[in-house]
């Protein structure tokens, strides 16, 4: 649906429960996810030919197409809610892996990809940034039990972070003034910091978008 109207009843702008899957989009979803990340990472480097080029185009609109006949609201796709892929199977994510979720925070391992380049072969700040909200949105959203948004997110970027390794990244509740959650995290390349985040998270009201 090119709308965002949804087909699953819902409070403001989130899900009344969260929803969570291994199973929506089907057994093979996992493999569909990761052919098109590597999709991504061979358009970040590839050079085609005028010729490859036509013929990626006729490919790729053809599968897209297809895929137009299978679209679902935000509600109901898989991506974002399938907690058996790397970023809950959401391909605009940073894949990562959850070690652990609690109310004292979150552990994560995460990887940069190819397509994740910033410049000089290390990691997109912007990209950082995007795994430090998602995360640092979770370790609010299990302190609270409820679904929070970023109010602001500082990132200081300490060391570069390199591309296709597998990184340790933290987020955690630092300190709680009634709706607002003080949000740190840290991201680190084996002992080496990489990043560590400043950040406000506030939780939404019941029906709040
Ligand atoms: C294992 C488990 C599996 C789980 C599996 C699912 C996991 C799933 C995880 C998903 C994780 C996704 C995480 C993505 C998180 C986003 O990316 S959200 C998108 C980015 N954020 C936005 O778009 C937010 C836009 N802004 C807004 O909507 C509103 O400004 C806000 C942030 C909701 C706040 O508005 P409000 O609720 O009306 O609150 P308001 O009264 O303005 O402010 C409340 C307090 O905060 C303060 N405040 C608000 N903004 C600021 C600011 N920028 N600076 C300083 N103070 C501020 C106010 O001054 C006020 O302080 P007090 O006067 O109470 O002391």
């Amino acid at each position: 649906m090119s709308d965002s109207s949804p087909t699953v009843p819902h409070e403001g702008g989130f899900r009344p429960d969260l929803d969570i899957s291994t199973e929506r989009g089907g057994p093979h979803y996992a493999e569909f996810s990761e052919q098109v990340r590597t999709l991504m990472d061979k358009a970040r480097f590839a050079c085609p030919t005028d010729e490859l080029a036509v013929e990626a185009i006729a490919v790729l609109s053809e599968l897209n197409a297809k895929l137009d006949a299978h679209l679902v609201d935000e509600w109901t796709t898989p991506a974002g809610t399938r907690v058996d892929l790397p970023a809950r199977g959401n391909l605009t994510l940073p894949p990562y892996e959850i070690e652990e979720a609690t109310p004292e925070g979150v552990l994560a391992t995460v990887w940069f990809r190819p397509y994740h380049l910033g410049g000089n072969g290390v990691t997109h700040g912007g990209q950082v940034a995007v795994a430090f909200d998602d995360l640092g949105g979770m370790a609010s959203l299990v302190a609270v039990n409820g679904v929070c948004r970023t109010a602001y997110l500082k990132v200081n970027y300490r060391s570069l972070t390199p591309l296709n390794t597998r990184l340790t990244i933290r987020t955690w509740v630092e300190r709680r003034e009634g709706r607002k959650l003080f949000v740190a995290g840290t991201l680190h390349d084996g002992d080496r910091l990489c990043a560590d985040i400043e950040s406000l998270f506030i939780e939404l009201r019941p029906g709040q978008a």
